[in-house]
């Protein structure tokens, strides 16, 4: 481990030291893990600590973990198809055998140093909603306690106003929940609170921890006791139970236990820790706000709405990319609204073809994931975007998109596309094939059901109807992402997984590596 950063935190004295430290330990492959904050406290104490709301009503472990679900919460019926017959460790990604699209999984935030942190936290959380929808919570640190709120449901059902009064503090930590394992029950709903011998620590975690199962059973072997069906629990355990000092080295020696998934954020009395795992599986950001307070989220939009900056973004650069390996002639330069924006814009800007909104998202639409059917799925897509016929009449268009999984989307924006008078629709995808299923987290269909895997990029053209399809080659992706590249997993993309999981739902490991990328 190299500690790459030392510096002062301009807010205050009593969390006055700020590490960030590159890890190199884990596997020989770099990772970085970040804390901020000062001392430890050494309280003895080994009880579960205020998850305040419902769920503290801790059960036994043979209890079904769906049980919980309260019969006047919304998310109850949202999620009612998935739940009959749910087991314990049972998430999404095990009860339905993959979705209709790409699952980007739960999102969390932390926020170190600022006054208004639970504010910044559940802003934050409202950015990242649409990675997780079951349930939502933050933890604070106030005067050498952490507290928390948790709830089933939307980050604006669970909160309102009087229960932010109720978290006061300088840091804070939070959690949105798309659960991969454990149930959707309000008592797998993070972030996590537990007091160990040293204090109080509180978890949030976005990922699946493909070992979790013999990390559980060893464990309970010697007498640990679980409060959750959920993987992130043993994150808990796995530092409760670290001889090593001082406690970021308890967090790498945990860690090092882990395999699969793990983007976590730690919130201690007066530390703030974010982890990332060895292959970066699941996304994970920093920013800063103006008056140094400092920023993790799983994503870029939550700096952005609460005026966080990052230095570095990559999908304006994947745009760019596509203008330069696959140009076309064109008249307007649009996007699938909102994973494809970025990317649009760096095309348009590279190409010098105007970028305009063609395709308008209506908000009021759940994702298209949640409708069951095929049938009932194409119409999703149709009522979720809109054609602008202003903007698409009689020009040649070029569509920008962040990822085609099965080409349900794609196929259904080519047809609306053409439908509103577009004379040629040029698809540009800002991410190379996906031709493997993700067994860290993501919750993608099985391999076969990925149109890359089964057509090459000509046939997949086809089956979506458009005049051109080029996706961003891999090896430009690597070139981007430059020395780091060998630290991310793009398994889905090579079909090279880094990691065997120990679970492989009934995903198929084979995949067909496609080369051409454009068609
Ligand atoms: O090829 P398909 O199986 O149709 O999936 C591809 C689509 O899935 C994702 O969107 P999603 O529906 O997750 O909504 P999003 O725009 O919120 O990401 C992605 O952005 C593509 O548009
Ligand atoms: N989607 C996620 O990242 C889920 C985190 C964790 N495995 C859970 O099920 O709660």
């Amino acid at each position: 481990m190299v500690t790459l950063q030392q510096q002062h935190h301009p807010l205050s004295s009593s969390t006055s030291r700020a590490d960030l430290l590159l890890a190199g330990a884990l596997r020989g492959r770099k990772s970085f893990r970040v804390s901020f904050g000062a001392g430890t406290s050494d309280v003895l104490r080994h009880s579960w600590v205020h998850r305040n709301e419902p769920s503290t009503q801790v059960t036994n472990a043979s209890e079904k973990c769906c049980a919980s679900l309260g019969a006047e919460n919304p998310m109850e019926r949202r999620f009612e198809g998935f739940r009959a017959g749910v087991e314990d460790t049972v998430g999404h990604g095990d009860e339905v055998g993959g979705t209709d699209s790409w699952q980007e999984e739960c999102g969390v935030v932390g926020i170190f140093g600022d006054s208004e942190a639970s504010r910044l936290c559940y802003l934050a959380l409202h950015a990242l909603q649409h990675r997780g929808q079951e349930g939502a919570g933050i933890v604070t640190s106030n005067n050498g306690s952490l507290r928390a709120i948790t709830g089933m449901g939307l980050v604006s059902e669970v909160f309102d106003e009087s229960k932010l009064n109720e978290l006061p503090g300088t840091s804070s930590i939070g959690h949105v929940r798309y659960s991969t394992a454990g149930a959707s029950a309000l008592k797998n709903v993070q972030p996590f609170v537990a007091g160990y011998r040293f204090g109080s620590l509180a978890v949030a975690h976005n990922g699946n921890i493909v070992n979790y199962h013999s990390l559980r059973a060893a464990l309970e072997e010697n007498g640990s006791i679980f409060n959750t069906c959920s993987d992130t629990e043993v994150v808990l355990h796995l530092i409760a139970i670290s001889k090593s000092r001082p406690f970021l080295q308890r967090i790498v020696n945990a860690c090092e236990q882990l395999e699969g998934a793990y983007s976590l954020i730690f919130l201690t009395e007066d530390k703030l820790v974010a982890v990332r795992d060895p292959y970066g599986f699941r996304p994970l950001v920093m920013g800063r706000r103006k008056n140094g307070a400092v920023v993790f989220a799983s994503e870029t939009c939550a700096l952005d709405l609460i005026e966080a900056t990052y230095e570095r973004e990559s999908r304006y650069a994947f745009g760019e990319i596509l203008a330069d390996e696959a140009p076309v002639d064109c008249d307007v330069v649009i996007a699938v609204p909102d994973s494809g924006v970025v990317a649009a814009l760096g095309y348009s800007a590279k190409s010098g073809v105007p970028f305009q909104q063609g395709l308008i998202r209506s908000h009021y639409v759940g994702r298209t994931f949640i409708e069951p059917s095929q049938k009932i799925r194409d119409f999703g897509v149709k009522l979720k975007l809109a054609p602008v016929k202003g903007v698409l009449e009689g020009k040649r268009v070029v569509v920008v998109d962040d990822s085609i999984v099965r080409g349900t989307t794609s196929s259904k924006i080519v047809r609306l596309i053409k439908e509103a008078g577009a004379a040629e629709v040029h698809m540009r995808i800002a991410s190379p094939p996906i031709i493997g299923s993700c067994y860290y987290g993501v919750d993608t269909p099985s391999s076969g059901e990925l149109i890359s895997n089964r057509l090459s990029i000509e046939e997949t053209r086809k089956f979506i109807g458009a005049d051109s399809l080029a996706f961003l080659p891999l090896e430009r992706l690597r070139q981007v992402l430059g020395e780091e590249a060998p630290t991310f997993c793009d398994a889905c993309f090579s079909g090279d997984y880094p990691v065997p999981p120990e679970h492989m739902k009934n995903k198929e490991l084979e995949v067909v590596v496609s080369n051409a990328s454009v068609a």
